[in-house]
């Protein structure tokens, strides 16, 4: 596994793969039509375009407290599940928001890759110390990979074979992204499961997509949301049902006060978790956040952090606190743990917890809104025609701690 520096490079690869099928190692050409392309460049666009914000901008976001409180969230997740030393792959990393969260958690490497340009450079400005934010802030002690790529398109272990396997994967509030297709879907998840070592952990947060249909069937007509989100639902949805053979492709539009206003995908999660087991990963949690923040906040260790964080206040002179709106916006969410089937190679784990006592309780069931229907199960969807392409992906190589570019 290479841990230094490498070289920068640009990679050009065509997604393989039979469509239904887990088939790591098939070499079809898989095609996406121009649709999805769009959306997906839609989705980078409008990353890519946010700019950073000021400590002061950031403080006056209506969504502050909601932002502190998916970074609670986040850091919970990540001190539970990343070891000291653990190699990290961060999919979909935005402009490196985790990377100190990471770096708490004492990990040895670190890959983050992001399909907008934009973030990928905020990513790596980050790394390397930006004057704004982390002024004083004493440089990251592992080493970094950025790459600018579509994680749901590309073979990433071709990509990474230098650097696989990863202790944990992450991916954070992104993964609903890879649900506009079945392809998509099953890249995203091929990748993680060909790149997490044997009992690696897959962690992630995502869109509670019973939270969503339950929202969009008791709303009157397609939108629903407050004064810090809607959610827009296409009229092909006017009968509010889903058909059990298509639980790829449901689209909507989400709007979030400065944070998010693009096309995203539901995410069945009896389909996710079926989906998982093909790609050899077992589900380990999965929470709403509501609940998760309910059951980690009694946990000493994570209150404290909630304080310093100051998501709910700081307990002190600080009376302001989450509004019901931002908290409503977190019901809207999930988190989730996997685990890749198998025996961890002891001589390599770097003195990690004892997996075996991770167990999936009653609660971590979610409820099945879409059960509702007549039609209980998923099925999945029949393959469309698509023609060849190809893929680039820059990618960005930092040693350790060396400012790169
Ligand atoms: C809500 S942001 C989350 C960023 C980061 N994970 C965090 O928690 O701060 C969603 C991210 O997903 C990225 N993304 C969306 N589609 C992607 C794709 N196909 N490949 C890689 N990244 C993608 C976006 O560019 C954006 O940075």
């Amino acid at each position: 596994m290479k841990r230094g520096y490498s070289e920068s490079s640009s990679t050009s690869l065509g997604p393989p793969q039979s469509r239904f099928k887990h088939n790591p190692e098939g070499d079809a050409e898989f095609l996406e039509d121009e649709t999805t392309k769009k959306f997906a460049r839609k989705v980078a666009d409008h990353y890519s375009a946010r700019t950073n914000q000021t400590l002061e901008e950031r403080e006056a976001s209506p969504i502050i407290h909601l932002k502190k409180l998916n970074n609670w969230i986040k850091s919970v997740l990540i001190q539970l599940y990343a070891r000291k030393g653990d190699a990290v792959l961060d999919l979909a990393c935005g402009k490196g928001g985790d990377l100190i969260k990471w770096d708490k958690a004492k990990i040895g490497y670190y890959v983050g890759i992001d399909i907008a340009e934009g973030s990928i450079e905020d990513c790596r400005t980050r790394y390397n110390g930006d004057a704004d934010h982390h002024q004083h802030r004493k440089k990251f002690t592992f080493p970094a990979h950025l790459i600018c790529g579509d994680c749901y398109e590309v073979r990433l272990d071709k990509v990474l074979a230098d650097d696989a396997p990863f202790d944990v994967v992450s991916c954070q509030f992104a993964l609903h992204y890879s649900w506009s297709t079945e392809a998509r879907a099953r890249r995203a998840l091929a990748n993680v499961s060909a790149l997490l070592r044997p009992g690696g952990t897959f962690i992630g947060t995502m869109p509670d997509a019973n939270v969503i249909i339950k929202k969009l069937r008791e709303a009157e007509g397609l939108v629903f949301g407050n004064s810090v989100y809607w959610i827009r639902f296409d009229e092909d949805f006017s009968e509010k049902k889903f058909k059990s053979s298509s639980p790829f492709g449901i689209k909507y539009k989400f709007h979030l006060e400065d944070a998010v206003d693009c096309p995203e995908w539901i995410v069945p999660f009896h389909v996710f978790k079926s989906l998982v087991e093909e790609y050899d990963m077992e589900l380990v949690l999965v929470k709403n956040n509501h609940e998760f923040v309910h059951e980690y906040i009694k946990k000493p260790e994570f209150v404290e952090l909630m304080r310093r964080l100051g998501a709910l206040g700081d307990g002190n002179q600080d009376q302001s606190t989450l509004s019901n709106d931002e908290w409503e916006v977190a019901h809207l969410y999930l988190a989730f743990v996997l685990r890749k089937r198998g025996e961890p190679d002891r001589t390599q784990v770097n003195g990690r917890r004892d997996i075996g006592k991770m167990h999936i309780s009653k609660e971590d069931q979610t409820s099945n809104e879409f059960a509702r229907q007549e039609k209980p199960a998923w099925r999945y969807g029949k393959a469309k025609s698509s023609t060849p392409r190809t893929v680039l992906l820059a990618t960005i190589t930092s040693g350790c701690n060396c400012s790169v570019l």
